[in-house]
């Protein structure tokens, strides 16, 4: 897979060096470019903005010096263009799982008061396929914090990235869409704290259970919603006895 982030705050996305996503990288599982939007201003001061249409408070994103940004580095296509945005669809682990299988995704950070929107329309009309995408319902000053989340979740999912693909099987928001079970290792007594005791019996179907028993009572707790979203053929008669 390929990436492109185009940004006025490149350093922002040093930690793609770092970890699994640089080792992806290192590894030529993953081809990363960062771009600064600021190389395709035209004028002598770099100019990415200017004011808003209908005034209002701050600034917007130029329209001419993103579409040439994204013309180049999109080349030569198809891409996947992913926009970053408060307004933009939730981003979930599906989004995760539906950008993973893209050959090129192309991320356009935006700063200020967002991008012109005609970015995004413009390229729809060109075909281009356009996520207009929020990580969530809080307010962020630019798209590099939502791109760094983005990027890792995607970069994790590709073949080869994590070293144990059987960990991606039960994961959180995964398949059975429960929050991840509680996790224990050594000392088995810490500060005067057991660890339950199923989990040192070596009883795998009794741990299997316990550990599904622990991811409902969690989701029902904290995610009441992916609760009412489960599949009823999904939970026997024990899940719904809890
Ligand atoms: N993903 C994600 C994000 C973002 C995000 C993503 C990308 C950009 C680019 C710029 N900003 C800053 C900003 C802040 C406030 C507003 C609100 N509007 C302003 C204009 C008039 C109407 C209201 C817009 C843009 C961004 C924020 N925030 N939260 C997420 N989950």
């Amino acid at each position: 897979m390929r990436i492109d982030v185009v940004t006025i705050f490149p350093d922002y996305l040093a930690a793609l060096d770092l970890s699994l996503v640089g080792k992806a990288r290192t590894a030529g599982l993953l081809d990363l470019r960062v771009h600064d939007l600021r190389s395709w201003a035209t004028d002598r001061h770099r100019t990415v903005d200017d004011t808003p249409f209908g005034g209002g408070a701050g600034m917007v994103m130029r329209p001419d010096v993103w579409g040439a940004a994204l013309d180049e580095v999109m080349a030569p296509g198809p891409a996947h263009l992913v926009v970053p945005t408060p307004s933009g669809e939730t981003f979930t682990q599906r989004t995760a799982e539906a950008l993973a299988t893209e050959e090129h995704l192309a991320f356009a950070c935006g700063r200020y008061e967002g991008i012109d929107a005609r970015v995004a329309e413009r390229y729809r009309a060109q075909g281009v396929r356009v996520s207009e995408v929020s990580i969530g319902d809080y307010v962020l000053n630019g798209g590099e914090v939502a791109t760094l989340v983005m990027v890792e979740a995607v970069a994790r999912l590709l073949p080869g990235v994590i070293g144990n693909p059987a960990s991606l099987v039960e994961e959180s928001h995964g398949a059975a869409g429960l929050l991840e079970y509680p996790v224990y290792t050594k000392p088995p007594v810490w500060d005067g704290l057991d660890v339950p005791e199923v989990l040192l019996s070596g009883h795998h179907a009794r741990i299997a259970r316990w550990r599904r028993d622990e991811a409902l009572r969690r989701t029902a707790a904290r995610r009441p919603d992916l609760v009412a979203a489960l599949p009823v053929d999904g939970l026997d008669k024990h899940d719904l006895a809890l």
